[in-house]
């Protein structure tokens, strides 16, 4: 109560030794979803920087998903760097009603809402400050028409700044999965992304190592390409699962080159997706 009497807004509450005892505790500020979205359960893919595979991640979860008849949506709150849209070659604009928008859908059914299938053109920049942008990802819950799905995949941008934090404030997330790579897995860096999540009383579902190694197609030697994996003893130390560990694979990477991630086959992560 002091923080408030003082005038400190609810986004200062991470890392506010007063967040518990406060009343603008996170858990007061959820938003509420749309009337016509029901959603089951909310996961956010993290990553404690860019580029590591979480948009790769985030969509196979989503096919293989989709493969066992689940309704399947992804929020894309990478506003400045969107990349779903074109990973699944999605390139219109997103429909709305009077009661919201409609997310579009993949041809395997995925629901996915990104900045850019709101822009005019696609290729329009986003230069929006910290704030607005946070609005947005805010609107993709509370205007966007999910109807029913299972699961809502929302992948984020890299960090730990303004975006996870109104996700992991304003949205109901059941949990986080923290995407890494070898020379990412700087155990400060995951560390981060695994106390922010501590800190909003979010449960990390465990860590996806990406670009583990490249397997030579000729003598099928895995080679270490980042450098030595160090993501077990992590994982052990944080008493958190590895839910797999993906080589550099070109099958992977031509699909999504292709614009065609609804037809994601990604083995590495078969045994994961049965524990979210
Ligand atoms: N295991 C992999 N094998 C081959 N290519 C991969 C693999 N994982 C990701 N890629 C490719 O690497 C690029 C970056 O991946 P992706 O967009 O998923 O990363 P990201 O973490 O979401 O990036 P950003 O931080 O920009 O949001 C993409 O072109 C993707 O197809």
């Amino acid at each position: 109560m002091e923080e408030q009497q003082q005038g400190c807004s609810p986004s200062d509450c991470a890392g506010c030794a007063h967040a518990d005892s406060c009343g603008s505790k996170p858990e007061d500020m959820k938003e509420p979803a749309n009337p016509f979205s029901h959603i089951n359960k909310v996961i956010a893919v993290v990553s404690g920087k860019g580029g590591v595979g979480k948009s790769m991640v985030t969509a196979s979860f989503a096919r293989m998903m989709r493969e066992q008849g689940l309704a399947v949506g992804i929020l894309d709150a990478d506003i400045t760097g969107p990349s779903i849209p074109k990973m699944y070659g999605l390139h219109e604009s997103a429909k709305g009603s009077e009661g919201g928008i409609f997310p579009c859908e993949a041809k395997d059914g995925t629901r996915i809402m990104s900045v850019n299938l709101l822009l005019e053109h696609e290729s329009d920049p986003v230069i929006w400050r910290g704030p607005v942008i946070a609005g947005v990802v805010k609107q993709f819950w509370t205007d966007v028409m999910w109807g029913e799905l299972d699961y809502l995949f929302v992948d984020m941008p890299p960090g730990t700044g303004d975006v996870p934090l109104t996700v992991f404030q304003s949205l109901p997330v059941d949990g986080v999965v923290i995407v890494t790579s070898p020379q990412d897995l700087v155990q400060m860096i995951v560390e981060k992304a695994y106390n922010m999540a501590e800190k909003m009383n979010i449960p990390v579902l465990g860590i996806v190592e990406n670009y583990s190694y490249l397997e030579c197609p000729d003598c099928g030697k895995k080679i270490s390409v980042f450098g030595e994996s160090h993501i077990d003893e992590i994982a052990a130390r944080l008493n958190i699962p590895v839910l797999g560990k993906m080589p550099i694979d070109p099958k992977l990477a031509g699909v999504v080159e292709e614009e065609k991630a609804y037809e994601l086959d990604n083995p590495y992560l078969r045994d994961a997706v049965n524990k979210l």
